[in-house]
């Protein structure tokens, strides 16, 4: 299935007998290859078919936030790592590079990162310094170069500089390491200058031992060489000067760009396809923060011209992969720029919250499995791109990893799920319990009179449908944080009736009286003579009532025996507005009604363990009988865990994309413990919002 048209069934990748990817049938889509990138990339630039004698030097530092246009929707392939495809495509993947540089079951040129690496990775760059030589020698024409490298990389001061000495004194490596760390900065830019000049008014003084010795010193060529190279460094002076163009060019010669990329094992991130107009092979796709992305040398539209001297234009995609396949060393591109410039654009960063489960092994239409990203409902994710609209490029939030990976659009995957849900809308699955469902009925909750309360005269159908208008799959989120003193972000608890809310909700309110509080219902009924008015209820006219529904008032309501209950939002309001964290147990449903600016719920799902675990712990735990008379007990039954764990379930797979914190009520203390800690920290830490939340 291509990108372009992801959602007609039809168009299916296939497995080729020979390489990783096949032809998407409806486009000809190419398949995946591998190929590694390196630490640094050689590149000449040429203005002609022959390349001027010229080579830039360009490393591995991000150099675009550049949005990369999406050139068009035609057949692509990928650029992926080996051992994924590999792994997804068992019969035959014969990936181009395995190790880049180096004997099997060395450490190859993989081992160049070491040099970046921290102290703990000498021997990675001491097996280097030491495979260097061997490893030259391909590149190396000259016998007298040759014997010179291999003077040069087997003089034992230079690895003694790396080798772990074994009374473990300071390696200079690790001293190197220690200054690159701090990150040195020249004080002046000719010291060479300087102590040219100081030797010179030194020479003409009369000498003693420390003039001599200083002389000495910096007439020595280490030293000389030394300070030069210290200047350069500070005047930045290493770059390469580009040769003048030459006269003689052809207007009608394309511009041609030679890219060499040396390999480690890093995947290259990009993809190309081949035009279906021209046949030219371009780059599709670069992956945001992928080395080719770092390299800045490879863009999208990019034409393809040779690879390794080897031209492409008349080529298969496949047919280059085995090019690819069979290169050794550095590779050798050669490319037709693209004519449109990338015009580099500092997106703002843009994080999305996944309110779905995404594996790209598991999705057909995904254009590279290997290039997907998987994640799970609540991961964070950072967009990288969205040029395309069918697949962005995304990474999950605090990866080191910069490569970026392809995720379904919001628009795709809400187009999908409408297409896979029915669309009737479904009423909650109701079980043959004599209650009549297992979701909460909450705003019973009154705080001295739930005893008293019949649970079940606050059902309230309607809300019990499900929502078919959320289709859930992103929602934008920005990191917030609460600063002391402002107001506290109100806690909803949700969870299958039973499952132990009224007892963690109890154990909060007993633990801090002052920081805790929940709300007090409203009820049209009349006030009992024990009962004073804002204690167990708050006591208002059936009229009253009515407009306040009218005027959307409450958050939930009901109605029992001819009387209307129900929590307001004023209820929350008044316990926040005292600086106080307002405790709230709904049906789920309700949490989109909560999810406002003001209030930003923080929403804990409190689930039942396991019906064994149930069975062990409720031994002596007791629910509402359901019977008419209200307030009697019962213990629990089997059946009242099986509707519990089903409700959680149903719960869970509805609304689960509202939860910020799922607690599992086994142990009682232990759950109660984890629900304090997670509303600390709610309290102190940063904790990622709707984006629209932030704004206020
Ligand atoms: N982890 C636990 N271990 C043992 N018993 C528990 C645990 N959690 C709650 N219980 C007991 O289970 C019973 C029901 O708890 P609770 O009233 O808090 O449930 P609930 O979720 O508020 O249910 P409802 O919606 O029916 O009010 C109580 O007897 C309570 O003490």
């Amino acid at each position: 299935m291509c990108r372009h048209n992801p959602c007609k069934p039809t168009n299916k990748l296939f497995p080729s007998q020979r390489f990783d990817r096949a032809p998407c049938l409806s486009c000809g889509e190419a398949e995946a290859l591998r190929f590694e990138s390196s630490v640094s990339y050689l590149s000449k630039v040429s203005f002609s078919k022959e390349p001027l004698e010229y080579t830039a030097r360009s490393h591995l530092t991000p150099t675009s936030d550049a949005k990369a246009p999406w050139h068009k929707p035609c057949p692509q392939f990928e650029v992926v790592p080996e051992e994924n495809c590999r792994e997804a495509y068992p019969s035959d993947a014969p990936l181009p590079f395995s190790t880049a540089l180096g004997e099997p079951g060395k450490q190859p040129a993989g081992a160049m990162p070491a040099l970046a690496t921290g102290a703990g990775h000498e021997p990675g760059l001491y097996e280097l310094l030491a495979a260097l030589p061997s490893q030259l020698q391909p590149h190396v024409s000259c016998p007298e170069d040759n014997t010179f490298l291999q003077n040069m990389f087997g003089e034992r001061s230079l690895h003694s500089l790396i080798k772990v000495k074994q009374n473990k004194q300071t390696r200079i490596h690790e001293c190197l390491q220690h200054y690159e760390e701090s990150k040195p900065t020249p004080a002046l830019d000719n010291t060479a200058a300087l102590a040219h000049e100081l030797s010179e008014e030194l020479e003409g003084k009369p000498a003693n031992g420390e003039i001599k010795e200083l002389l000495k010193l910096l007439a020595k060529p280490h030293v000389k060489s030394l300070l030069m190279v210290h200047d350069m460094v500070a005047l930045k002076s290493y770059d390469p000067e580009l040769p003048p163009l030459p006269d003689d060019l052809d207007d009608d010669e394309d511009s041609v760009k030679i890219i060499r990329l040396v390999k480690n094992k890093e995947p290259l991130g990009a993809t190309i396809i081949r035009d279906d107009h021209t046949g030219a092979i371009l780059v599709a796709r670069i992956m945001r923060g992928g080395a080719a992305d770092r390299s800045g040398l490879i863009h999208v539209g990019d034409e393809l011209k040779e690879v390794n001297g080897i031209p492409v234009d008349d080529k298969k995609p496949e047919e280059i992969i085995r090019i690819l396949a069979q290169s050794q060393g550095a590779i050798t591109f050669k490319v037709v720029p693209a004519m449109k410039a990338e015009t580099p654009t500092k997106e703002p960063k843009m994080f999305l919250k996944a309110l779905f489960d995404f594996d790209p092994k598991e999705d057909k239409a995904i254009p590279c499995k290997e290039a997907g990203l998987a994640f799970k409902k609540g991961s964070i994710l950072q967009i990288m791109s969205q040029d395309d609209a069918t697949w962005w490029q995304a990474k999950l939030e605090g990866d080191a990893n910069p490569r970026a990976g392809l995720i379904p659009s919001k628009q795709f995957q809400e187009r999908r799920f409408a297409q896979r849900q029915p669309v009737a809308t479904l009423p909650f699955q109701r079980t043959s319990s004599k209650r009549s469902s297992g979701f909460r009925r909450s705003f019973r909750l009154s705080k001295r009179d739930k005893k008293k309360t019949n649970k079940s005269m606050y059902e309230c159908k309607k809300s019990d449908m499900y929502d078919m208008a959320d289709v859930p799959t992103y929602e934008e989120v920005a990191p917030y944080r609460r600063q002391s003193g402002a107001r506290h972000r109100l806690v909803v608890l949700v969870g299958p009736t039973g499952v132990g809310l009224s007892e963690l909700q109890r154990k909060l309110l007993i633990s801090d009286p002052q920081h805790f509080s929940v709300t007090v219902a409203h009820t049209s009924r009349s006030k009992r003579s024990q009962e004073s008015d804002g204690v167990e209820y708050h006591f208002i006219s059936k009229s009253l009532f009515e407009t306040d529904i009218y005027n959307n008032k409450f958050i939930e309501y009901g109605e029992y025996k001819g009387n209307y209950y129900g929590t307001s939002f004023d209820s929350i309001r008044s316990i926040l507005s005292r600086n106080k964290v307002c405790l709230l147990d709904v049906q789920p449903h309700t949490i989109k009604h909560l999810r406002t600016a003001e209030l930003k719920p923080f929403v804990v799902f409190v689930k039942p363990p396991s019906l064994e675990r149930l069975q062990e712990t409720r031994k002596n735990a007791r629910t509402l009988s359901g019977k008419e008379d209200k307030g009697s007990t019962k213990p629990y039954t089997e059946e009242d865990f099986q509707e519990m764990l089903s409700t959680a379930q149903s719960m869970e797979n509805q609304y689960g994309h509202l939860f910020d914190k799922v607690i599992v009520n086994d142990d009682l203390s232990a759950a109660f413990s984890e629900l304090r800690l997670a509303l600390r920290k709610v309290e102190m830490e940063t904790h990622w919002v709707p984006v629209s939340w932030t704004h206020s």
